[in-house]
């Protein structure tokens, strides 16, 4: 009832003249969300490892209205990234209204292949980067009471197959922002948390990771993408999208778990996983 019937008072306006960080925004639903900042004629920090990619996209920010907007390129492994990227943000406007935390590291589709390593390095990138960010960035949000949206999964709150050091990445994320935002309401600290719970999406590299083993039609990035905007804008405590189909994943999983596990096995062509 929450998540259909809650008033739908969003503005575009209400992007206007922000001060907008989005990681991960040289491709897939970071970038989206970049043009869709840019037509709301937002200031735009963006983030991601490929400068060539970067650059283009900011172009583009630019051609559709962006109030401005600049990169900086870097790997989120790196601990000392978050604080440089929350430095720049503080020389070039002085503050900070919304931190978009959207970047994950390379992560395949198959059975675990025992790489304690790779988790470590996920962990990093995919976990311990958004906590450094949300911690540089804070004084800066305490002041403009802004936001904190964090892109999650559906694999953050249903573990299937082939996704297990990406699913504990996304499950560390849920459990560190959900206990943060209860001692935000402690504090009376005025940040809104948005987690975004999201099922498959038409990404370029979601596709070539998993379009050979699960058969289903991905949701449109672009229209996930102003879902997340939408959302962390009035300062939603979660959004699902797509909301139906991930409506109904939660709800099967909070009262027959076994059966969504085997529902989840049996859409997958199995024969299809490539062992690495
Ligand atoms: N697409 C889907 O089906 C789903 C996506 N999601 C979530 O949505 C978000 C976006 O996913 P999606 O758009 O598909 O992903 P993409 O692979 O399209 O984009 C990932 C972004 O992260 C950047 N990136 C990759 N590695 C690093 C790194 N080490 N340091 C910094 N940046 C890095 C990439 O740029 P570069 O390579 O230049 O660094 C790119 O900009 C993620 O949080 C994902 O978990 C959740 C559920 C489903
Ligand atoms: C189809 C899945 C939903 C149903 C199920 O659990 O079987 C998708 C829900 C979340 C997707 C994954 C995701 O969170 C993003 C990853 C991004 C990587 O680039 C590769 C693909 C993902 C593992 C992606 C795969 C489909 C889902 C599991």
């Amino acid at each position: 009832f929450y998540f259909y019937s809650a008033p739908e008072n969003f503005s575009e306006e209400m992007l206007r003249g922000k001060r907008v960080i989005v990681t991960g925004a040289s491709s897939g639903i970071g970038e989206q969300m970049a043009y869709h900042l840019a037509r709301m004629e937002a200031h735009l920090l963006l983030t991601a490892r490929t400068e060539a990619k970067l650059q283009k996209v900011v172009e583009r920010c630019l051609e559709l209205g962006a109030a401005s907007a600049r990169y900086i390129s870097g790997s989120m492994d790196s601990p000392s990234l978050p604080e440089e990227v929350l430095r720049e943000a503080e020389n070039t406007w002085g503050g900070l209204d919304m931190l978009i935390l959207n970047h994950i590291g390379q992560s395949g589709f198959t059975f675990f292949s025992g790489d304690v390593g790779h988790v470590r390095n996920l962990l990093e990138t995919n976990f311990v980067s958004y906590v450094a960010l949300a911690t540089a960035a804070l004084p800066m949000l305490k002041e403009s009471e802004g936001n904190i949206v964090v892109v999650s999964s559906v694999a953050g709150r249903i573990a299937g197959p082939f996704t297990a050091s990406y699913s504990a990445t996304k499950f560390a994320l849920e459990g560190f922002f959900s206990s943060l935002r209860q001692e935000f309401i402690i504090d009376k600290v005025n940040v809104s948390i948005t987690l975004c719970i999201l099922g498959y999406i038409n990404t370029e590299s979601a596709v070539r990771a998993v379009s050979h083993v699960i058969p289903d039609t991905p949701a449109p990035k672009e229209e996930c993408a102003l879902e997340i905007i939408r959302a962390g804008a009035l300062r939603r405590r979660e959004m699902l999208y797509p909301p139906r189909a991930v409506g109904t994943m939660l709800l099967l999983h909070s009262f027959a778990p076994e059966l969504l596990d085997s529902i989840i096995r049996g859409n997958y062509r199995l024969e299809n996983v490539r062992r690495t």
